[in-house]
């Protein structure tokens, strides 16, 4: 099933998950399969599973997982694809695996670029991928978007003409880049609009776990740490069950702020946490 189907009923809400790296021990499999569990409990429209994201390269972690959730639990999944991990060829015996499987969503990605700066794969932008995909099977694509301007995109205009280049290759939804300024979300919601970009577009949050990973993925993707996130950050630093439960309570006050503003979708980050999963939904449940 194509996922773009779900928003005949919005709000969609979706999980991402990263796969157990290759080398994972008995005990964080077993703990990853189980946060699985409590994640398909909590019925989302589909889940993502990301392909080498934080620096991981378990590459056929990816393939297997979308299996595995669609025949376990009958849940969509959608694998992201980084465009700059595949040549034209390995992109095309990847295509006919994820249909093999009954796999028919994909997040069509650029990739985060390796430290020396060189790409060795095919595909420079999320773009090119997206219309290679398009000539090679019958997916339904989604792509990710940037409130906060991509941190390589000269300004917002620049960003969002090539946002609309890669939604007119053949994009069908989209997803945020994490943020933590529900204002930027719909300033560019507006700049959508102006463009022309029409497809639903699903708010991506990040639930706080830890300081230094939302550190890190803020400076690296260029994402605005609200003052009074900061304070909470720094109130908290010492006590990570205290950080958990604040970092909660910030994803859940943007969601509601989000639903109350009749968002299209809220896709979590889940980071592979299915306490802080199970409490956000729980307390968004009648809000949906
Ligand atoms: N869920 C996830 O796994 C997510 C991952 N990301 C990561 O964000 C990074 C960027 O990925 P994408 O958004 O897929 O890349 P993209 O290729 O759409 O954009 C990357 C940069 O190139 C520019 N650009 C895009 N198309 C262009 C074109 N045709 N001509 C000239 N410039 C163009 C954009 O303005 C942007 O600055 C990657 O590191 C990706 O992995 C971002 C969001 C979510
Ligand atoms: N630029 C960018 N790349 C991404 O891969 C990405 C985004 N942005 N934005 C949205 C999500 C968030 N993703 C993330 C964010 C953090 C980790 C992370 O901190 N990973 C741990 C390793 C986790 C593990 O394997 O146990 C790390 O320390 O790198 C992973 C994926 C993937 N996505």
């Amino acid at each position: 099933m194509k996922v773009v189907d779900c928003f005949e009923e919005r709000p969609v809400l979706s999980f991402e998950i990263f796969p157990p790296r290759a080398n994972a021990s008995e005990k964080a499999l077993d703990r990853f399969y189980n946060c699985l569990e409590t994640l398909a409990k909590l019925q989302p429209a589909y889940i993502s599973v990301t392909y080498g994201a934080g620096g991981g390269d378990n590459k056929s972690g990816t393939l297997d997982l979308c299996r595995y959730i669609k025949e376990k639990y009958d849940i969509e999944a959608v694998a992201h694809i980084p465009g700059i991990n595949f040549t034209h060829e390995s992109v095309k015996q990847y295509l006919d695996q994820l249909q093999a499987a009954h796999v028919d969503n994909i997040l069509a990605l650029r990739g985060d670029l390796p430290k020396d700066g060189v790409i060795k794969g095919d595909f420079k932008y999320a773009s090119d991928l997206v219309t290679e995909i398009k000539q090679l099977g019958d997916f339904n694509i989604i792509g990710a978007c940037y409130p906060d301007v991509h941190p390589e995109a000269k300004d917002s205009l620049t960003d969002i003409q090539n946002l609309k280049i890669k939604v007119d290759a053949g994009v069908s939804q989209l997803i945020t880049q994490l943020f933590f300024e529900n204002e930027h979300f719909y300033q560019f919601l507006d700049r959508c609009d102006l463009a022309n970009i029409k497809i639903p577009i699903q708010a991506g949050i990040m639930p706080v776990i830890n300081e230094r990973q939302i550190k890190r993925m803020a400076t690296m993707n260029g994402v605005g740490l609200p003052q009074k996130f900061l304070k909470m950050m720094a109130h908290y630093q010492d006590n990570p069950v205290a950080m958990r439960d604040a970092g909660t309570a910030y994803a859940v006050d943007q969601i509601v702020d989000l639903l109350s503003e009749g968002v299209d979708g809220v896709h979590l980050y889940t980071m592979d946490n299915p306490v802080v999963t199970q409490r956000i939904c729980s307390a968004i449940e009648t809000l949906i």
